[in-house]
């Protein structure tokens, strides 16, 4: 019997993509499906490259041609990736913003933007990252980056701000226009415009991601970022203390503000418990058990994961090469996990505001 690519595409008309909840082919997720006798390859375009659920969905494609199709089956399957978008971020190139926020100050706010960053791009995202912590930018030290001042280039007969890169991704930071031993003494609206010039005034070329770092608390600079561009979503970290939830709880009803309405991508709970490097088993939940959990599911937002709490992810920091980095062991893993499932909510964030869109336009 001969495969036809109607059999194929049937066959993948039974897989459901699981956060989007409709099939690979309704979803036109399907492309490129090449056969020759008893070898079937095609491609599955996934809505971001750091897809936690890739492995599953390759194994329901093959098993459905197997099952629909054929036993003798020789199945090549290229998993890729398209990042979506929803509406244009008024940053040319730039899918989707992700705002990085907390409630209190200290959290590890700048620590999970920077490994949120750094993870997106080692799943092969194109990612870059502001920081527009005014009060305390953290990326100058984190990337090994003080001193740094970005250059200037015509782009199009204007001057643009060109962000620096490291580590793969594109970076401007606050800190590489101030003196890092001086206050910033600037009043709301000149931080304003500065935090504004980071976005409009640099060429960030075409971006998946863009990361911001904001400072703790609901200030000025929260309300510059949402009302000026249409954010995608933000991810709110918090540590499991009382004191931290409660401010935690205060940040997202800020976002969800009608005014501001911007998508709660989840909460990250981080220094969740303490890891000894010695005994990796071992987990003691210094701060309490489960709170960031419990706020996730009060407010009815994502939990998007816990993050131990361990000397090596300080000392990284500290050293400019953030944990994620590292190849492998319980810290990348946490982070990359994170990253996975911020992905994710993006990914059903957009699926949700297009079909929206098109209820609306029908
Ligand atoms: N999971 C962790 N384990 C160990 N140390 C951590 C962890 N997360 C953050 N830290 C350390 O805690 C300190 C504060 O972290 P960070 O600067 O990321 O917090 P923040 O919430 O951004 O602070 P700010 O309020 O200044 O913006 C840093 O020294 C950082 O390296």
């Amino acid at each position: 019997m001969t495969i036809t690519k109607e059999q194929v595409l049937q066959a993948l008309g039974n897989v459901e993509e699981p956060d989007l909840k409709k099939d690979l082919v309704t979803l036109n997720m399907i492309q490129d499906i090449h056969i020759d006798g008893n070898n079937v390859s095609f491609s599955v375009i996934l809505t971001t490259p750091a897809c936690p659920l890739k492995a599953m969905i390759e194994n329901a494609c093959r098993n459905a041609i197997l099952h629909f199709v054929s036993k003798e089956a020789v199945i090549n399957i290229n998993m890729t990736s398209r990042v979506t978008t929803q509406k244009n971020t008024g940053v040319p190139g730039v899918k989707n913003i992700i705002a990085v926020a907390s409630g209190k100050g200290g959290v590890g706010k700048s620590t999970v933007a920077a490994n949120l960053a750094l993870g997106l791009a080692k799943s092969g995202a194109k990612v870059g990252m502001i920081d527009a912590d005014i009060y305390g930018p953290s990326v100058p030290i984190m990337f090994g980056l003080e001193g740094a001042r970005p250059m200037a280039s015509q782009v199009d007969g204007k001057t643009r701000i060109e962000p620096i890169e490291k580590y793969g991704i594109k970076l401007l930071s606050i800190g590489f226009f101030t003196d890092p031993n001086q206050p910033v003494p600037w009043r709301g609206p000149m931080v304003s415009t500065a935090v504004k010039q980071l976005f409009n005034d640099a060429d960030w070329g075409e971006l998946d991601y863009l990361v911001i770092d904001l400072p703790p608390g609901t200030g000025d600079i929260h309300i510059t970022v949402t009302q000026s561009f249409p954010v995608t979503g933000a991810v709110i970290v918090t540590t499991p203390q009382n004191v931290a939830l409660a401010d935690a709880k205060k940040g997202i009803g800020m976002f969800m503000m009608p005014a501001i309405n911007v998508p709660i991508l989840g909460v990250v709970e981080n220094m969740s418990y303490f890891t000894p490097a010695e005994l990796p088993e071992n987990k003691y939940y210094i701060f309490g058990k489960g709170g960031g959990q419990k706020l996730a599911a009060q407010l009815d937002v994502p939990f998007l994961g816990e993050i131990p709490l361990i000397k090596g992810i300080s000392d990284s920091g500290d050293a400019g090469k953030p944990t994620v980095l590292e190849e492998d062991g319980p810290m990348t893993a946490a982070f990359v996990k994170m990253a996975e499932r911020v992905a994710q909510q993006v990914a059903i964030s957009n699926a949700k505001a297009l079909s929206a869109e098109n209820i609306v336009n029908n």
